[in-house]
């Protein structure tokens, strides 16, 4: 059974990034993964790349040949793919059914594509129900927008419309969490952000921004906004410092349930430690964002090696009931590979 994770934020969350970041770090755990570019504009990807949509179509040329303007056209450049659609899904049938590969799908900014345009949401309909691929969404959005609380609620309501929209799996992440602690103090600790905790308490420091010439207006529009995000209770967010090892390996914990891929692929993906180790939740102890993130975050970004260490040793103990020593040795080496690749690798 194929498994795959669609990427989706707004321009600049770091998606292209991620996407790199994911390659590299499939590696390192053994399954083996490629990378499909879903942006017809996106002509400088910093990954290999085994599909590329731009074989299909590409923006420039919509954008001659239509007379539009880059929002219009790539809007265009997705609908008409459509006639091509049966050699693109074929080649990523190779991918799933020849090389079964486990797949991440890198995708446009533009927001629309998740909240109302259907174009996108049709051909991973048609990829989930040809290839019975399972999909996680991972919705990247950059952290800065929790330093202000008019867009962190404008942010739910996005992440919500893109859950009800697309029907699949989602998993929100707040990107560049690194950054988070150089943009300022917070009025709440991180997880109040991350759990979507009760709404009504940012509503004052919203009117204390005042940056809407609507006034009492535009209060009420945020709090009615809020209230319908909790109704819901359907978000909520994970971090992600794309080259810090911890937040990659929580977050694919988290993907890898949502999607099932923990629920028996792992002979598929050859990451079978891994996906064990996902099983026991080994791999989600010990880590609070607040912590880490903020209150210490220099001593943890210092001491990240000899920390990581203490863990394993933690791990290491409680596992023992689970017998699986030998293949942490295993694991744990591969970990330092892709952490010496990624030194050379990532940008920030
Ligand atoms: N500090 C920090 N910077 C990051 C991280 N992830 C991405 N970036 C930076 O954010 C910028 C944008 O990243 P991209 O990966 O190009 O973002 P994108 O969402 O693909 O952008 P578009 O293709 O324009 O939609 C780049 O300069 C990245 O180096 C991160 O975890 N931490």
């Amino acid at each position: 059974m194929p498994f795959a994770q669609i990427v989706i934020g707004p321009p600049g969350s770091g998606k292209s990034t991620y996407c790199h970041g994911c390659s590299q770090f499939f590696n390192a755990i053994g399954r083996h993964s490629q990378i499909v570019n879903m942006d017809p504009a996106n002509d400088r990807l910093p990954y290999p790349c085994a599909v590329d949509i731009r074989d299909f179509i590409t923006l420039e040329e919509i954008m001659q040949e239509q007379s539009l303007g880059p929002n219009g056209g790539l809007m265009y450049a997705l609908e008409s793919l459509d006639q091509s659609i049966d050699l693109f899904i074929l080649q990523i049938k190779n991918l799933v059914m020849e090389e079964r590969a486990y797949l991440v799908f890198d995708c446009p900014g533009q927001v629309e594509l998740f909240t109302h345009h259907s174009a996108l949401f049709h051909i991973y309909k048609r990829l989930e129900k040809e290839l019975d691929l399972r999909f996680c969404v991972v919705n990247l959005i950059d952290c800065y927008y929790i330093t202000s609380p008019s867009q962190y609620i404008s942010i739910l309501l996005l992440a919500l419309r893109s859950m009800l929209m697309m029907d699949l799996p989602q998993v929100n992440v707040f990107s560049k969490i690194d950054m988070l602690k150089s943009y300022g103090p917070l009025p709440f600790k991180l997880d109040y952000y991350t759990d979507v905790q009760d709404l009504d308490y940012l509503l004052p420091h919203v009117e204390a921004e005042g940056t809407s010439v609507l006034g009492k207006n535009y209060s009420k529009l945020t709090a009615t906004i809020s209230e319908m995000v909790s109704d819901f209770n359907l978000v909520s967010f994970e971090v992600l410092a794309v080259d810090d090892k911890e937040s990659m390996i929580n977050l694919q914990s988290v993907v890898d349930k949502a999607n099932g891929y923990i629920f028996g692929a792992s002979e598929v993906g050859g990451d079978t430690v891994w996906a064990e180790a996902t099983r026991e939740g080994a791999l989600r102890e010990h880590y609070d964002i607040q912590e880490r993130w903020i209150e210490n975050k220099e001593t943890y970004d210092k001491q990240e090696p000899e920390r990581r260490q203490q863990l394993l040793k933690e791990k290491e103990l409680q596992e023992k009931e689970v017998n699986v020593d030998e293949e942490d040795d295993e694991w744990e080496s591969a970990l330092k590979e892709w952490e010496e690749k990624q030194g050379a690798d990532y940008v920030r």
